[in-house]
């Protein structure tokens, strides 16, 4: 069995061979059209981010799974791979920690308003300042706001025990309304218009592309942060700057962009706001998410060549 891994280099983990007769193949990344020439007798894709789309699919008639390797599977397209019987299985789980911890870096980073703080010490403001210490920009408690969830999945509950933790409340908006005690669960309306931190962990799909454009900032607090460490596709990019220069929201904190690498001309990218923090989709790569993650994709492709698939998608 032909197993190959589109982008090897998109996971630094020891990564051990599958436990049966394979032929393994894989490549350090691979640009969408060198997909069908390296995937040629292929009967298992592996694959982080490169896209999967039908028109590839269409001409791989040998492929059998793919094994994604990411708990976001938006860059295969899953219902032509349903459609050829093509079993695709992603990650799950394995950031439960890293993720949550990823998103309060950016939270509380930003309701103290580091970024500002430390450019008035780079600035020279507190050497010449006569107090002890600087007061310029505003600086809020979590303890006491209302932490807002859309998604409450794996990582939407990593995110709510930490945000309970820090004495928020939590309150959650999925597909259908969720039965746990711990938090409470709202409509789309109370979520945007009552949340002090929208924090976003839904998958990017048809239903949530674009969910949050400039109507739904222009419907949140003032003094609202908006959170995405979810996928870039959630956002409508260019309202969202223009919301952070005008004053519509408080600031954002973002993991992740549209198009990955970003194009030069994203909106987010240049944008020098104390009030935005963009890191580059890392919230995941903690050392110990990355290792789990290599051993649950090989776990999930030996369990398929067995015979019982797990963690299937499609
Ligand atoms: N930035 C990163 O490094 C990183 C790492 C891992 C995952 N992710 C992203 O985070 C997402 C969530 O991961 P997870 O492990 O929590 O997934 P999950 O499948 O466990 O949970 C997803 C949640 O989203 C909800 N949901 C789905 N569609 C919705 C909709 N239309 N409206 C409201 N809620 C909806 C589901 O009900 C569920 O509660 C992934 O899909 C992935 O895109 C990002
Ligand atoms: O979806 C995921 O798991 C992250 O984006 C890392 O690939």
């Amino acid at each position: 069995m032909k197993i190959v891994f589109l982008d090897r280099d998109s996971l630094i983990a020891d990564l051990r061979r599958p436990a049966f007769a394979h032929d393994w193949q894989d490549y350090p990344a691979t640009a969408p059209a060198d997909a069908v020439a390296r995937l040629q007798g292929a009967a298992i894709a592996v694959t982080n981010k490169v896209p999967l789309r039908a028109d590839t699919l269409a001409q791989l008639p040998q492929l059998k799974m793919i094994a994604v390797a990411a708990t976001g599977t938006d860059n295969v397209d899953l219902a032509a791979a349903r459609e050829r019987g093509i079993v695709v299985t992603n990650i799950r789980n394995y950031a439960t920690a890293a993720l949550p911890e990823h998103t309060f870096a950016l939270i509380l980073a930003l309701r103290r308003n580091l970024l500002a703080y430390r450019a008035d010490i780079e600035a020279g403001l507190w050497q010449r300042s006569e107090r002890f210490c600087l007061f310029h920009h505003p600086i809020r408690d979590l303890h006491g706001s209302r932490l807002g969830l859309l998604g409450y999945g794996a990582l939407g509950q990593g995110v709510a025990r930490l945000g309970q933790a820090f004495g928020m409340e939590v309150v959650v908006h999925t597909r259908s309304p969720i039965e746990d005690g711990s938090v409470r669960s709202v409509g789309w309306d109370e979520l945007l218009e009552t949340a002090d931190v929208l924090s976003l962990h839904a998958p990017l799909t048809e239903q949530t592309r674009n969910i949050i454009g400039a109507a739904e900032l222009a419907r949140m607090k003032r003094d609202a942060l908006l959170i995405n460490t979810a996928r870039g596709g959630l956002v409508d990019e260019m309202a969202l700057a223009q919301a952070l220069r005008g004053g519509v929201i408080a600031g954002a904190g973002f993991d992740v962009l549209s198009k990955e690498p970003p194009l030069p001309d994203n909106p987010l990218l240049n944008l020098r706001l104390p009030n935005f923090l963009l890191t580059p989709h890392a919230a995941w790569a903690s050392g110990q998410a990355m290792q789990a993650l290599a051993d649950q994709l090989i776990a999930n492709i030996e369990a398929y060549a067995a015979g019982h698939p797990a963690n299937v998608v499609a």
